[in-house]
């Protein structure tokens, strides 16, 4: 199609200097060696921006050490960088139930998880994220039981992910969803969105005016990363 704008930059600051300066002055002197570790590792991958951007990781940190979280729900792991940050934020008796399609990619970032000594609170599984969600539902013992989870995977399935959450969360856990601005793309008129962007921001613009109507969750839609909604169960 004509009249397509290449990729618009995930980043929605006002410039690329001042996402520099903060990751240079704020996220990059805080973070941990082995997430440092994870991105090398990280960059050698053809995909390596489907990584979480570190700075929305630093918020993701503090908001599981907020909520206390022990018991997490990943959804998208990749290589690694938000499920490691994760793992270290959480006790060392701490749970992550780790979904990804691929375990290749996972399998780049591990050597540096095994290192870091964060391996043993990672269930890893190899699955389709939906029937992981409902074979946990099928045991009363888990609704309500988890502290807090991280979606960043299939954007046409984000409200399919949130009905299950929202049993799944204990009142006062949070969920985190990461591409909720999809490149800046759902405030774009439709000639400047890129022809492969476009579903991407249909489903994206559809989820935000969900949660926007969900009086179950208390929301913040933080303009990190590509756009990152909180969501704290409230009832
Ligand atoms: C943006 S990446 C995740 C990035 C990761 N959070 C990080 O920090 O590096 C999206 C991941 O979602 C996975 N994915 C896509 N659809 C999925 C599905 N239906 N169920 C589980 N994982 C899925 C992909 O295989 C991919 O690894």
């Amino acid at each position: 199609m004509e009249n397509k704008a290449s990729s618009p930059s995930k980043g929605l600051l006002q410039s690329e200097e001042l996402y520099q300066y903060v990751l240079e002055k704020s996220v990059f002197p805080r973070e941990a060696e082995f997430l440092k570790g994870l991105r090398e590792v990280t960059a050698a991958h053809p995909r390596a921006t489907m990584a979480t951007a570190p700075d929305a990781g630093q918020m993701i940190a503090m908001l599981l050490s907020l909520v206390g979280a022990k018991r997490t729900i990943e959804i998208g792991v990749f290589t690694g960088y938000s499920l490691l940050l994760t793992a270290l934020s959480i006790p060392d008796d701490g749970k992550i139930i780790a979904v990804d399609l691929n375990r290749q990619a996972y399998e780049m970032g591990l050597p540096v998880i095994k290192k870091a000594g964060m391996d043993h609170k990672i269930d890893f599984m190899e699955s389709a994220a939906l029937p992981v969600l409902e074979k946990l539902l099928e045991s009363e013992t888990n609704e309500r039981s988890f502290d807090f989870a991280y979606v960043d995977a299939d954007k046409v399935n984000y409200w399919n992910y949130h009905e299950r959450l929202m049993k799944l969360l204990r009142p006062g856990g949070i969920v985190c969803y990461d591409n909720t601005l999809w490149g800046g793309t759902v405030a774009m008129p439709e000639e400047s969105v890129p022809e492969w962007m476009e579903a991407g921001k249909k489903w994206t613009i559809e989820f935000n005016e969900r949660i926007a109507a969900d009086s179950r969750v208390q929301i913040c839609l933080a303009p990190l990363g590509d756009g990152i909604t909180i969501c704290r169960r409230i009832k």
